[in-house]
């Protein structure tokens, strides 16, 4: 069964620790002693919320199984209802310079790891998964998601533009005229509108039984022989790795710009006091 922490996720490197941030463990790796597969489960509460050190922590935890070689991965969520909010709001409001641009930095890394492992990957999607939540989803090969969620790139909906590789991701997964449409709308599918539109694969009634689809899709993996299927997977998925890795420090350059516009700035306000009063 699933040993906790067998693969243990390294703690903040260095040149974080420079903003005085905790190492506080956001990402858990567990794996099945038989299968060889692992569960990554982001555990940063409320909502998984993509910060500095989530992201950073992810990316580790990604690289490390692809080091120990590992059969598969089935990412998740330690929360009952969010399977993540997307990027961390605050890391974009009143940022410090350094740190923002690390953060860009560390998203794209993580997207190119997550999107070019060898591994065969699975998003269990156990709750709400907007905007970057949803770009980790389809990162992954396949995915399996819990009834009454929502999921979808909204960012046209908070007036910002999805970066170029989350359209590619999108347009990757469930073709050109969908994602135009969804992209446009900045449309959060319902689970099964999601199921409809190609944007999952599977429904599942329960976490456990995600884990168990996820475990069984995995499986027929056995079965090929892994270079192959590595080959495979990367002659689909690496002309949009590329096309980010050449123009990285461009796509950083026009993030800040947006970023740093006071327009960007007083939008970010307002949606965070609307977050907020939802509540109230
Ligand atoms: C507007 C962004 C401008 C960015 C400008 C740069 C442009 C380039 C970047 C483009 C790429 C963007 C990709 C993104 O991922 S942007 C983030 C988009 N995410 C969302 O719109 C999701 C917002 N959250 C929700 O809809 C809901 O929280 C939820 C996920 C459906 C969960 O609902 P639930 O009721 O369970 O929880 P609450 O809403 O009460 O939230 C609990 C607390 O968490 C805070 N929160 C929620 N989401 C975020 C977030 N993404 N970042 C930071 N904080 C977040 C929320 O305010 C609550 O805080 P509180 O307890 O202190 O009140």
């Amino acid at each position: 069964m699933y040993s906790r922490t067998m693969l243990k996720v390294r703690t903040l490197s260095n040149n974080l620790k420079m903003y005085g941030s905790t190492s506080s463990n956001f990402v858990n790796v567990s794996v099945n002693d038989k299968s060889g597969v692992a569960i990554v489960t982001m555990q940063r509460e409320p909502v998984n919320s993509l910060n500095l050190e989530l992201i950073t922590q992810l990316k580790t935890a990604l690289s490390d199984l692809e080091r120990n070689k590992c059969r598969g991965m089935i990412l998740t969520s330690a929360s009952k209802s969010v399977f993540s909010a997307g990027l961390d709001i605050m890391e974009m409001y009143k940022p410090n310079q350094e740190r923002v641009r690390n953060f860009w930095l560390s998203l794209q890394d993580l997207w190119m790891t997550l999107y070019g492992c060898s591994y065969p990957s699975v998003a269990a999607i156990n709750g709400h998964s907007p905007a970057g939540g949803c770009l980790l989803s389809m990162s992954c090969e396949y995915r399996i998601m819990l009834p009454n969620f929502t999921i979808g790139l909204n960012e046209t909906k908070l007036g910002i533009i999805a970066p170029s590789w989350f359209v590619a991701t999108m347009k990757n997964t469930i073709g050109f005229r969908k994602a135009e449409m969804a992209l446009t709308l900045g449309f959060l599918f319902t689970t099964e509108e999601a199921l409809k539109v190609g944007l999952i694969d599977e429904v599942a009634s329960s976490k456990e039984d995600a884990i168990a689809k996820a475990d069984k899709f995995i499986g027929q993996f056995a079965k090929i022989p892994p270079q192959p299927r590595t080959i495979s997977k990367l002659m689909l998925r690496s002309k949009d790795i590329e096309t980010l890795r050449k123009t990285k420090e461009q796509d950083l350059q026009a993030f800040l710009q947006v970023v740093n516009d006071p327009k960007t700035q007083k939008g970010l306000e307002l949606y965070l006091e609307s977050l907020k009063q939802r509540k109230a």
